[in-house]
């Protein structure tokens, strides 16, 4: 294929559905697929200055989304529908690059790295400005413990926050009830070629996930007259896994604080929001979060942060146990909890089982490099670790005892406890909204 494009998009206010078009172009003919997003209708009909807004932020969405797609594929030119500001413009650059430079490096196609959106000319209209910024939050709902925290920080914090999903399943909907709020979702489905292709071999790997949910999220807050959109994202979600060709690859890219930098000018720019958007958590390790996400109990029975559980198809009920991400979680949990609570959770005691060993020895960056999965620093594993061999309950665990004696004693001195449990580096959250972390502090 030899360019990848955006043919038309279109939103029925009836309906509450998008229709996004895509199309990768080459010598022997196209290929077109469809995406439908499915909005939650507002009780009234939205205002015409609404409507305007929303359609500038689906306009990005769009573009966005569009990755899923160009990802099949991969060729060389990625052609825009329309001029595009510069903040916009800055965005779709970053998500098809930065966004794809783990399927870049998976398969092996470093030009990825380095595409260079074909813009047509022309004058961008200014967009009217729009301040919802002191409506109720959309706080994102993803079936784990982040976002369990920041709904629990608003709700404590008195901004009354709405739970926000996309294709919430039975987990997210489980969450949603056990925090008794009245939850929105919206409903997004890939055109079913993709998996066709897939199927036949087509390129496939890591997209930014986390920059489409936003987008959606965004134009549901947008739709509804809401505030900004509140995410999770904490803070060693910015940092990269490894360096390939001189680029920065992060399988969490749209998760860090680069991305959501991106993306808030982006819908200042061509949107008009002046509060879109931020990260509660971002300046909070996932160690912290961790701790602070124990003092929640009423969501045992339910919280699921294993990406497994997310699969579209063959999807595990709960906890896989048996992945980085579960490994990394119960290890940063289990200083903060009784044995038989965390095993509750998870239906398991990871720390029992030998068989975890080698997972756990990447996680302290014993072996190999930082699992391309949503797991914390080495640091905050290694910080976890000490404090476990110190927990009665945890001390004599079989995998604690094999990792005390594995890691080398500089790891210790490399991992600073007051590091990981001090809020610091770059962050969005506005003033008045910083108090939610204090509340629950
Ligand atoms: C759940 C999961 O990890 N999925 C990744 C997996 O896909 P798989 O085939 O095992 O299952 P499905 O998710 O059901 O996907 C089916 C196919 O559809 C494609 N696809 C899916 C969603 C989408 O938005 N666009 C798509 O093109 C997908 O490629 C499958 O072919 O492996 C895939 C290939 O590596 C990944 O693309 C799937 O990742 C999902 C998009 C996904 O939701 N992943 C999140 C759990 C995830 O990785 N989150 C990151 C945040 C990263 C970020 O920067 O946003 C994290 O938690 O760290
Ligand atoms: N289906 C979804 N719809 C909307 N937002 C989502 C969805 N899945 C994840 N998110 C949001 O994306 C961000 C990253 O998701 P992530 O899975 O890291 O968080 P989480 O589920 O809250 O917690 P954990 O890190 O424990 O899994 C969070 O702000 C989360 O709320």
């Amino acid at each position: 294929m030899a360019a990848f494009a955006f043919p038309s998009h279109s939103f029925d206010p009836a309906t509450g559905n998008a229709a996004l078009e895509y199309a990768l172009t080459g010598p022997d003919g196209d290929l077109r697929f469809t995406e439908v997003i499915t909005f939650p209708r507002p009780e009234a009909p939205p205002s015409p200055r609404t409507l305007d807004a929303f359609g500038r932020v689906l306009e990005l969405l769009h573009l966005v989304a569009g990755v899923s797609y160009y990802k099949a594929a991969a060729p060389p030119r990625l052609i825009l529908p329309a001029p595009l500001g510069e903040a916009a413009t800055a965005l779709v650059t970053a998500v098809y690059t930065k966004g794809l430079a783990e399927y870049a490096y998976r398969n092996d196609l470093p030009y990825v790295l380095e595409l260079t959106p074909t813009v047509p000319d022309g004058e961008v209209a200014e967009p009217d400005v729009l301040d919802n910024s002191d409506r109720r939050p959309l706080s994102t709902v993803g079936g784990g413990k982040d976002s369990i925290v920041s709904l629990e920080a608003l709700r404590r914090g008195g901004f009354d926050p709405v739970p926000f999903s996309v294709n919430p399943n039975h987990i997210i909907v489980s969450v949603n009830e056990a925090s008794e709020l009245a939850p929105l979702a919206a409903r997004r489905r890939l055109d079913p070629t993709l998996i066709e292709l897939n199927a036949a071999g087509a390129r496939n790997g890591h997209i930014p996930v986390t920059a489409i949910n936003s987008l959606i999220a965004v134009a549901t807050a947008v739709l509804h007259g809401l505030g900004p959109v509140v995410m999770s994202n904490e803070r060693s979600a910015s940092d990269p896994n490894l360096i390939w060709n001189g680029h920065e690859v992060n399988h969490q890219w749209s998760k860090g604080v680069e991305a959501e930098g991106l993306l808030r000018a982006a819908l200042a720019g061509h949107a008009g929001l002046t509060e879109p958007y931020f990260s509660l958590l971002r300046p909070l390790s996932e160690l912290h979060i961790a701790r602070l996400f124990a003092q929640f109990s009423r969501y045992d029975d339910v919280v699921t942060s294993c990406n497994a559980a997310f699969k579209l198809r063959d999807p595990s009920a709960r906890w896989c146990g048996n992945c980085p991400k579960c490994q990394f979680i119960f290890l940063a949990l289990a200083p903060f909890m009784p044995r038989a609570r965390l095993v509750h959770i998870f239906g398991t005691d990871l720390l029992a089982d030998p068989a975890q060993t080698p997972g756990y020895l990447e996680l302290l960056g014993i072996d190999a490099h930082k699992p391309f999965e949503c797991v914390g620093e080495v640091e905050e594993s290694v910080v976890a670790l000490g404090l476990v061999a110190e927990h009665p309950d945890w001390r004599d665990a079989a995998v604690v005892r094999t990792l005390l004696a594995a890691i080398p004693p500089e790891a210790w001195t490399a991992a600073n406890a007051t590091d990981v449990f001090t809020p610091t580096g770059p962050h969005f959250v506005p003033p008045t909204y910083a108090k939610a972390l204090t509340a629950i502090s």
